[in-house]
């Protein structure tokens, strides 16, 4: 969320049309807005209580359901979007294409919560699953699948630390060509996807 720390201020603040903004989860952990492990927690603390977005256009998870309910609530949710022409739908894939998905990636080399070896990063229908064994904590979580990613216009990929060093260094240097792909590797959008990266993070490439 700290990349968004330059958008609070001047010039972007003034200038960008907030009214345009349509916010949604990439994942989220099944839990109460107000746990300390919700993302949309994070996201109103650090950025959302701070901008002039539309309240009716933050469209957080309803975290009164169990995970699979909430899941099928959110697809159901960016289906009636998509019919609406909130949101776009990719031509090629038929999946639904957000302009800008920003993600970050654990030590592992998972996304959003698609995790290293799990049968979800094959799911190839669905655009919003659910998972109860997370490796990460909170187990409990839904997450885009990796269709809807990779559907997207454009993903920033946002990396800090020297703990993913290692995973940065086997998904962007020449070592590991062999082994199987980790999640972050899978991230191919059918726009531009750029990665930003900070020293440490670059540290080993
Ligand atoms: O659990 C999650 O983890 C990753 C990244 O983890 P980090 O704490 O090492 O930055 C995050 O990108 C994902 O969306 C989130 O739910």
């Amino acid at each position: 969320m700290g990349t968004f720390r330059k958008l609070l201020e001047p010039p972007y603040i003034d200038s960008i049309e907030w009214s345009k903004w349509h916010v949604f989860w990439v994942d989220e952990r099944v839990v109460p807005k107000d746990h300390d492990d919700s993302n949309y927690k994070l996201a109103f603390d650090l950025f959302l209580s701070q901008v002039p977005i539309l309240p009716g256009n933050v469209y957080a998870i309803n975290d009164a359901l169990s995970a699979e309910g909430a899941a099928d609530d959110y697809e159901t949710c960016l289906k009636h979007l998509v019919n609406s022409g909130v949101i776009a739908k990719s031509e090629a894939s038929g999946f639904p294409k957000f302009d800008l998905q920003l993600l970050g990636m654990g030590p592992d080399g998972h996304v959003a919560s698609l995790f290293p070896g799990h049968p979800l990063c094959k799911e190839s229908k669905k655009w919003v699953t659910h998972i109860l064994d997370s490796p990460k904590p909170p187990p409990e979580r839904i997450t885009f699948t990796f269709p809807v990613i990779n559907s997207s216009a454009n993903i920033a990929l946002v990396v800090c630390g020297g703990g993913k060093a290692d995973v940065v260094q086997r998904a962007l240097g020449n070592s590991g060509k062999n082994e199987e792909p980790l999640p972050c590797q899978l991230v191919s959008p059918e726009g531009e996807l750029k990665w930003f990266l900070d020293k440490s993070a670059a540290s080993k490439l």
